[in-house]
């Protein structure tokens, strides 16, 4: 049987673990390491499908939970399914909602069965299962479906990080008997452990075990310290096969993009880029820059001198900041615009790094200027 999504190595960085890769999936290839927009409501919020081609962003993300309880997953089948109902016809990855019951809704329930929780909109009692999340995905036809896991909070004690990987592996064996579609779709397995190394090796032996066509490391980037997170996956990577994609979940800003590549990781989510630009905060090579203050007021240089994004090549701070205090949506486009694009770029330029085996002077060079090495 074909897989739906593989996985072709290209290089390894001589320099760090970094790694070149080329993940094939039915609507296109991903150049990696690659960041992925979130999408979370079926749009990348206020950006148009050709916006995101122009910046070639090479695949998006999408929720189960938000689209399960608006508009229904039924509808977006109806529709002809996700990429159709959006317009978006390269790849799309779903994430299967267990993180987001746990971030979203306050009555929640776990049991072996599933989750039971009540809507963040209305208050509707709903349950999602492993069982639940694979039908949506199926009917939402992403791509990449990601296993029913529970994301443990941070902090969290050795024994309950321990029981509840257990039930995420007995969850991810159940997603397997449930997926219906192999060869259209591609089920990743969350490997999860929390910040504890002996329990990440287990829950990554235990999936391993199954043979899933793609891995995520889950349970980071949940609130612990940086180095943490860093040593949560040098613990983790080395035991996730080389042959297969390894996706980095909630991650995240420039410098864990990076960090994150030196470890060996290919993909990365993270609502940053989109969720700051609607308060005006754009990522810049020197570091964020907060628009609504008043020193840019009369600044009519671009929001960042060596960025070549449409907001960088056509207007200025000055003007970018009278829309945002204004409150005008094409202010917040226009942000939105640069800090993808930023991210798109930097994840360009680590890409360049490892096939010229010079990511770790790529990432000093980076921080210097990004003034990262000041905290
Ligand atoms: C911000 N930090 C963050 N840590 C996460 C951990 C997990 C985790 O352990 N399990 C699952 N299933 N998802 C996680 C997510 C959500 C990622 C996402 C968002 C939107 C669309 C598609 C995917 C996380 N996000």
């Amino acid at each position: 049987m074909t897989a739906a999504v593989t996985y072709e190595p290209i290089k390894t960085c001589k320099q760090s673990g970094a790694r070149l890769g080329r993940v094939h999936t039915p609507h296109g290839v991903i150049e990696t390491p690659a960041f992925m927009p979130v999408g979370t409501q079926a749009t990348v919020k206020t950006m148009s499908p050709e916006e995101l081609k122009t910046m070639d962003a090479q695949i998006i993300l999408s929720n189960t939970y938000h689209l399960f309880i608006r508009p229904g997953h039924d509808i977006v089948k109806q529709a002809g399914g996700l990429h159709k109902f959006m317009n978006w016809d390269r790849p799309i990855l779903t994430d299967s909602g267990g993180f987001q019951v746990f971030s979203l809704s306050n009555m929640r329930k776990i049991t072996e069965e599933g989750v039971t929780f009540k809507s963040h909109l209305n208050g509707d009692k709903l349950f999602i299962s492993p069982e639940v999340a694979m039908e949506i995905q199926n009917a939402l036809g992403s791509d990449i479906m990601m296993a029913f896991d529970e994301c443990p909070p941070y902090p969290a004690d050795y024994e309950y990080v321990k029981k509840s990987l257990e039930r995420t592996t007995r969850w991810a064996e159940r997603c397997l008997q449930s997926h219906s579609r192999p060869q259209d779709q591609a089920l990743f397995a969350i490997i999860q452990g929390g910040m504890y190394a002996d329990l990440r090796k287990l829950s990554a032996e235990q999936l391993t075990s199954m043979d899933f066509p793609g891995y995520a490391i889950g349970g980071l980037s949940v609130g612990e310290p940086k180095h943490m997170m860093y040593e949560m996956l040098e613990q983790t990577t080395p035991l996730m096969p080389a042959n297969k994609p390894r996706y980095l979940m909630g991650v995240g800003s420039p410098d864990a993009l990076i960090e994150g590549s030196i470890r060996g990781i290919d993909m990365f989510d993270c609502v940053l880029p989109t969720r700051i630009a609607r308060n005006g905060t754009c990522m810049t090579s020197e570091g964020r820059l907060v628009i609504r203050n008043a020193k840019y007021m009369t600044d009519f240089g671009p929001l960042d001198p060596k960025c070549s994004c449409y907001t960088c090549q056509n207007y200025s701070r000055a003007y970018i900041r009278h829309l945002i205090k204004a409150d005008e949506t094409f202010g917040i486009r226009l942000t939105t615009v640069h800090n993808l694009h930023f991210l798109l770029q930097l994840m360009r330029d680590v890409r360049e790094a490892i096939m010229e085996d010079r990511l770790l002077d790529f990432r000093d060079s980076f921080f210097a200027s990004y003034g990262l090495n000041d905290n």
